[in-house]
């Protein structure tokens, strides 16, 4: 709508001039015209009275306006010109516009706890934390893309969403899409599987026709050139029509060799933010506003405790909060260094170098599928638990020497067999689905960056 309505004086004048209209002409019929909306493809064009002409209108000047947006925008769209009770009825059927905060929050694919608000400020992310300010402030203006990287579980996504939250508080009715790497991924490869040029242009109408896209976890289209292709020409029609790109990454650019060089070198167009790992006071301060938010008072101890033991990655630093308040919870005990050091024995190791266990498999399959690992061990047969539940299944007997009684054991006492059939089952899955196979590797470089 944006775009249209911006330069809807060039597109009038576009006309007025390829069409070589006299003044009169011009203030006659074009000059009073406005955008009324655009509903999907087409664009409403509101004719001010009836008096006007509004047949006369829509058989002379239909084609000429047509082209111009074409030309002046890029894309092409329908036109229909309407009257101002017509308008009442559409402004009724369409979607309302201004839709609430919360919606938009939604459509967009934000958590709402990831906000500024929410955000530590420290050492290993200031950078980060100002760039994607100033980008949150003025999108599409000064940095674009916007680039963040660093190691796993250390605010990349938060201050994503954050970004896209500021945005939208100020007008939720800018078109911002968050989405990871894997999903562009997948909806691409479904796009192509229909064979269809109706589900490719979808594809394509929904991350052109946006104002900011947020593309998370960028590494994982290393080596899938269709979807490197698809993204290429997705970043240059937004980028170009200065739109805001904001991107996350293990690494930075340079580093990703096997990336295509065209992507790469757009990645460093515009301003490239790292995050590091937490120091000592910054752990300490997420800790306490972690405290702060889930409401609950911790003894400074146990915090200095958890803070000290804990070092590279922040969504370990909350997950080993969260345990010790439900292992405090479950055995009804007071939170204390010694609890604290019992229910965090897994966690916390002498020797930093994480294990690949069939818990951490679990627990990064639920975050993966936003479920909880409870969920992954529990009974609930609904799809949404049951493939996630098969996966982390077999990613136990793909990734780990544990045996397939103890997976069952840990997978809320089940049989063996139930292992073996679930895992089965996504062998054969992955043998005949390209998103499943793109899934599967993704998990196994989260569950293993290495
Ligand atoms: N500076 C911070 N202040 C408060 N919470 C933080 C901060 N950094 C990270 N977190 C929290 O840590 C958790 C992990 O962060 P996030 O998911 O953003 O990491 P990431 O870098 O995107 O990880 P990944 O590489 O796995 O995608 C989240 O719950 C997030 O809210």
């Amino acid at each position: 709508m944006n775009d249209i309505a911006e330069k809807w004086d060039e597109i009038l004048y576009t006309v007025k001039i390829e069409h070589e209209l006299s003044e009169v002409s011009f203030s006659t019929w074009l000059k009073p015209l406005t955008v009324h909306s655009i509903q999907e493809n087409t664009v409403y064009i509101l004719v001010p009275s009836q008096q006007m002409g509004l047949n006369y209108i829509s058989k002379k000047y239909t084609l000429p306006i047509k082209v111009a947006i074409a030309e002046i925008t890029g894309r092409n769209y329908d036109i229909e010109f309407i009257l101002p009770d017509q308008a009442q009825s559409i402004e009724a059927a369409q979607k309302p516009a201004a839709s609430s905060l919360n919606e938009s929050i939604e459509r967009a694919n934000l958590n709402p706890k990831y906000t500024f608000d929410t955000f530590v400020v420290g050492g290993n992310n200031n950078f980060a934390h100002a760039a994607s300010l100033a980008v949150a402030e003025s999108p599409g203006e000064m940095y674009n893309p916007l680039f963040i990287y660093g190691g796993v579980g250390l605010g990349k996504t938060h201050l994503m969403h954050s970004i896209a939250h500021f945005i939208l508080e100020r007008n939720p009715e800018t078109r911002v899409l968050y989405v990871t790497s894997e999903a562009f991924t997948n909806e691409l490869i479904e796009a192509i599987r229909n064979g269809n040029n109706t589900a490719m242009t979808k594809f394509r109408e929904k991350y052109r026709n946006i104002d900011v896209l947020l593309i998370d976890d960028i590494q994982f289209i290393i080596g899938k050139e269709s979807t490197q292709e698809e993204f290429f020409h997705t970043f240059n029609d937004l980028h170009g029509n200065k739109k805001q790109i904001i991107i996350s990454s293990d690494k930075p650019p340079k580093e990703m060799a096997t990336l295509e060089g065209r992507l790469r070198s757009r990645f460093e167009w515009g301003l490239i933010a790292d995050i590091s790992s937490p120091d000592y006071e910054t752990r300490m301060a997420i800790l306490r506003k972690k405290e702060e938010l889930d409401g609950y008072t911790i003894d400074d101890e146990v915090i200095k405790y958890i803070a000290t033991n804990i070092k590279s990655n922040i969504r370990e630093l909350e997950g080993a909060l969260n345990k010790l308040m439900a292992f405090s919870n479950l055995e009804k005990r007071e939170i204390n260094v010694a609890l604290a050091e019992e229910a965090l024995k897994d966690i916390i190791s002498p020797d930093e170098k994480k294990e690949i266990t069939p818990q951490l498999i679990i627990d990064i399959v639920a975050e993966h599928f936003h479920i909880k690992p409870e969920d992954i061990k529990g009974n609930k047969r609904n799809s949404e638990i049951v493939l996630p539940r098969q996966i982390a299944m077999y990613l136990c007997r793909d990734m780990t020497e544990t045996p397939l009684k103890a997976i069952g054991n840990l997978m809320g006492k089940r049989d063996h067999t139930t292992i073996i059939h679930g895992a089965e089952k996504i062998t054969k899955e992955i043998e005949k689905s390209d998103t499943m196979r793109n899934t599967i590797e993704v998990l196994k470089k989260k569950i293993s960056p290495s």
